[in-house]
């Protein structure tokens, strides 16, 4: 009976409408996820799924099994891990775009998304405290771009950045952050104290290569940065996130922003933050038809659109 009605009341609505409905309702996850999976499906979901007091792994795994089959919610694509990976691979290969440019331009568009969210104007101050903290990876180099570009915005950087991969790449992106005066936190302050001082906190810890537990030195850095009130703006992936289950645990970033690169990965169905923009537009045309991406027109010469 219940059932019965929701799905009616699906059909006369419109996906598009419940998607949007069902983002700025209040009710919890689990369910927003159920609603989510019904609104999708014109055949009903096997099993278990149909009821509302199925346990959340069910509804976990009826959002996955949903999103693996269609790959997308409201006509546009994303991409789970194994596709991000192949088609970075072909940026690099067959593009022949080297990582230098890509991810200039990607912690070009963090930095533009961050002022975007957090105007100095509505902050009230002229110059926003942004904590980047960096992971070990290229998410990590997007998040030292970021704040080098920060800088030139006139907000006011500072890095954490833990464990530092020796690749001359990174250590060119450091230096260069030396050389500006950005100052290099030797430990993560605590969460009272990040709130304190800091407006901002950019997320570039991990990215669409992330996989498993979260293990040391992240797992205490991710534990502190839970418990912040200080808005935070997640490169491509909010760390601790699995890049196609989300947070199934609710162990990982809550973000305020996300910042899509190139597509929108599959775990960002399930952000729930107030703004979501995609960058990285230097995505050729035959490469986004190939994955089948329906990505947005970006405004005019902006490098970042909002989702
Ligand atoms: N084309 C593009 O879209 C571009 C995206 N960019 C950015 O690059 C990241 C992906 O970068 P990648 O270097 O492949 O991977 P990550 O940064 O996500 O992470 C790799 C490191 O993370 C460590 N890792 C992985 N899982 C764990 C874990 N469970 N616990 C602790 N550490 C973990 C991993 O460590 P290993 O010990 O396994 O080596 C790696 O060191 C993408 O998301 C974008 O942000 C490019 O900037 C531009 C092109
Ligand atoms: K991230």
């Amino acid at each position: 009976m219940f059932l019965a009605s929701v799905r009616n009341y699906f059909s006369l609505t419109g996906r598009r409408l419940i998607a949007r409905r069902l983002s700025s309702s209040r009710i919890g996850t689990s369910f927003r996820l159920f609603l989510l999976a019904v609104s999708c499906h014109s055949q009903p979901l096997s099993g278990t799924t149909l009821r509302v007091s199925a346990n959340n792994r069910t509804l976990i795994e009826a959002h996955r099994r949903l999103m693996t089959d269609s790959g997308s919610e409201r006509g546009r694509r994303y991409l789970g891990q194994e596709e991000a990976r192949e088609f970075d691979n072909s940026l690099f290969n067959d593009y022949k775009f080297s990582i230098d440019q890509l991810m200039e331009v990607a912690g070009l568009c963090v930095a533009q998304a961050v002022v975007r969210s957090y105007p100095a104007s509505e902050v009230g101050v002229a110059s926003p405290r942004v904590l980047v903290v960096c992971g070990p990876g290229n998410n990590g180099g997007d998040g030292l771009v970021a704040a080098r570009h920060l800088l030139f915005m006139g907000y006011d950087p500072e890095i954490y950045y833990p464990k530092r991969t020796p690749k001359d790449i990174y250590k060119i992106l450091v230096a260069q952050c030396e050389k500006l005066n950005v100052r290099f936190l030797t430990e993560l302050p605590s969460a009272p104290d990040i709130d304190r001082d800091y407006h901002v906190i950019v997320d570039a810890i991990f990215g669409f290569s992330f996989k498993g537990a979260v293990r040391s030195p992240f797992d205490t850095v991710l534990a502190t940065l839970v418990q912040c009130s200080t808005p935070i703006a997640s490169v491509d992936v909010p760390s601790g996130w699995d890049v196609e289950n989300g947070d199934p645990n609710g162990t990982g970033l809550k973000p305020d922003t996300l910042v899509s690169l190139t597509a929108p990965k599959t775990c960002s169905q399930l952000f729930t933050g107030r703004h979501h923009y995609l960058g990285l537009r230097m995505v050729p045309r035959e490469l986004a038809s190939q994955y089948k991406l329906d990505l947005p027109p970006y405004p005019g010469t902006d490098q970042i659109v909002r989702l």
